[in-house]
């Protein structure tokens, strides 16, 4: 076990999904895998592992913003033997061609968190990108199985809150929607040396007043998570 996960080696696949809602990891447990067994609980950070199409998959909350998700990818990633992480997350749109409930391949993530200048110190500013290939991998599955998605640079900002921020500038600069992890995400992918997408469904819009609840957010986001794990299989 981890500091904050009650498994053991072998307990997870090598690919796992990770929203950060828990009880999105528990909703696509119970409705897209076959055999699971839950594998952690503590926090109530719920981890499960079945199989998907024959194959295991696992999935595993993370928590909201980057310093929680770095946790379970450290852990997920040090202790258990985790080779593929594929964020399946929810999004405010900021694009005007991005609507409610479309899928965002995140193909980078700027950030106004710290932690790519405290990794690489002032005057350097890291590009988090995804792992080419997942990304190819999941934009020709969505292509397959009917579903539109958009591809480019999304936001991870520090502060879900955040008066300050010039969201118009982000959609003159062609970012497509916000969320709180992918950067960190595509930071550790590189430094830990596993591969790395988010996957994310756009839930709210940030220039308008469409949202989903919070039932749908947990519950209805089906596109994105049949991406995501017909991308898990790939090539298997
Ligand atoms: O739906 P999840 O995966 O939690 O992702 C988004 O939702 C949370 C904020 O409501 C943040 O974690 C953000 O990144
Ligand atoms: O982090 C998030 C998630 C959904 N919608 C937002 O505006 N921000």
């Amino acid at each position: 076990m981890s500091t904050h996960i009650d498994a053991k080696m072998g307990d997870y696949a090598d690919v796992v999904l990770l929203p950060g809602d828990p009880l999105r990891a528990k909703y696509i447990a119970e409705n897209f895998l076959d055999n699971v067994k839950q594998v952690n609980s503590v926090r109530n950070a719920f981890g499960y592992t079945g199989e998907y199409k024959g194959h295991r998959v696992s999935v595993q909350g993370s928590g909201m913003g980057i310093p929680s998700m770095s946790i379970y990818i450290n852990e997920l990633v040090k202790f258990f033997g985790v080779k593929t992480i594929i964020r399946v997350g929810s999004c405010g749109a900021i694009a005007p061609d991005v609507h409610l409930r479309d899928v965002i391949l995140a193909q980078g993530s700027s950030t106004d968190s710290a932690v790519t200048m405290n990794t690489f110190g002032p005057g350097f500013h890291y590009a988090p990108l995804a792992d080419f290939k997942l990304l190819d991998t999941a934009y020709h599955v969505a292509g397959k199985l009917g579903i539109d998605t958009k591809v480019g640079d999304i936001f991870a900002a520090d502060r879900f809150y955040n008066d300050e921020l010039d969201m118009q500038k982000l959609r003159d600069y062609g970012i497509l929607g916000t969320e709180m992890e992918s950067a960190g995400l595509y930071l550790l992918g590189a430094k830990l040396h596993f591969r790395a997408l988010s996957v994310l469904t756009v839930s709210d819009l940030i220039f308008g007043d469409e949202k989903t609840t919070a039932e749908e957010r947990e519950k209805t986001f089906n596109d994105m998570i049949n991406i995501s794990l017909e991308t898990a299989i790939a090539g298997k």
